[in-house]
């Protein structure tokens, strides 16, 4: 089966800073794959990287068949960035109605995105008057108007409850049955058990690419954070 995104010898700078160190990984249809690693390792970047919107200095990024950003994607790829890019001065059935308007779907797509991430009852509520979690519900309600075949999420459970990171997993999950794939960053470990396939990045380059449970394997330990930190460890002594 061909991947939903293949990735190569990728190779950015940013700045005067060289940022991912030719990075590869393969994504399949319908999967979750998971992307950790420390603070400022490179995970915004390399997710970027897969919507087409960051300059990338060698190696090739193809997402669905196509190199990332190109124009037939446009509508393919969903794409939530750290911080929620919804209009404060609009309700969330008007954010949602715009995206609705931009990608030409009907109206009733907005709402049914609306229904997806559990904002119903505050459809007609300015975003500006939302909390921190209700907006960045309502910047994935957008991303999800188009019902994209590969969404991208940048951290998209920070600042929820348990119980709203439990639905929205659960709504990944049902998304990834019906064929989409997820990429998704998190810094919490839960998370990344939930996931179908795990990368973790370490200083731009990736330490692991593998399921949760052949890293445990691996690691022998249960723990997927103490998993981590002895893969990470292992790589510091390989560079050293
Ligand atoms: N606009 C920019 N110009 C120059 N360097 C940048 C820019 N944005 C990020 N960087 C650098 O690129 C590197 C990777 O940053 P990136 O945002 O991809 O990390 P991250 O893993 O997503 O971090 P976090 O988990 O803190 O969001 C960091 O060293 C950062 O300082």
């Amino acid at each position: 089966m061909e991947p939903a995104i293949a990735v190569d010898d990728l190779v950015v700078d940013r700045g005067k800073r060289r940022v991912l160190h030719g990075i590869g990984f393969r994504a399949a249809p319908g999967s979750v794959v998971g992307l950790l690693g420390p603070s400022g390792c490179g995970k915004t970047t390399l997710m970027r990287c897969l919507v087409g919107v960051q300059k990338v200095r060698s190696g090739t990024v193809t997402v669905l068949g196509e190199p990332a950003g190109a124009t037939p994607l446009r509508r393919r790829v969903g794409y939530v960035t750290q911080a929620p890019s919804v209009y404060t001065d609009l309700t969330v059935r008007e954010n949602a109605r715009y995206f609705a308007t931009v990608l030409g779907v009907a109206p009733a797509e907005a709402d049914r995105a609306i229904g997806d991430v559990g904002l119903e009852s505050h459809a007609g509520q300015l975003v500006g008057a939302l909390s921190g979690g209700q907006r960045t519900r309502a910047s994935l309600a957008c991303a999800l108007v188009g019902r994209p075949d590969v969404l991208v999420l940048d951290e998209p459970t920070v600042g929820l409850d348990p119980v709203l990171r439990h639905e929205l997993w659960q709504r990944f999950h049902e998304l990834a049955a019906a064929g989409t794939t997820l990429v998704v960053s998190s810094h919490v470990m839960d998370e990344a058990g939930r996931c179908d396939r795990l990368l973790l990045m370490r200083e731009g380059r990736l330490v692991a690419d593998d399921t949760p449970a052949a890293l445990r394997a691996e690691t022998g330990t249960d723990d997927l954070e103490e998993a981590f930190l002895r893969l990470i460890r292992s790589a510091s002594m390989e560079v050293a």
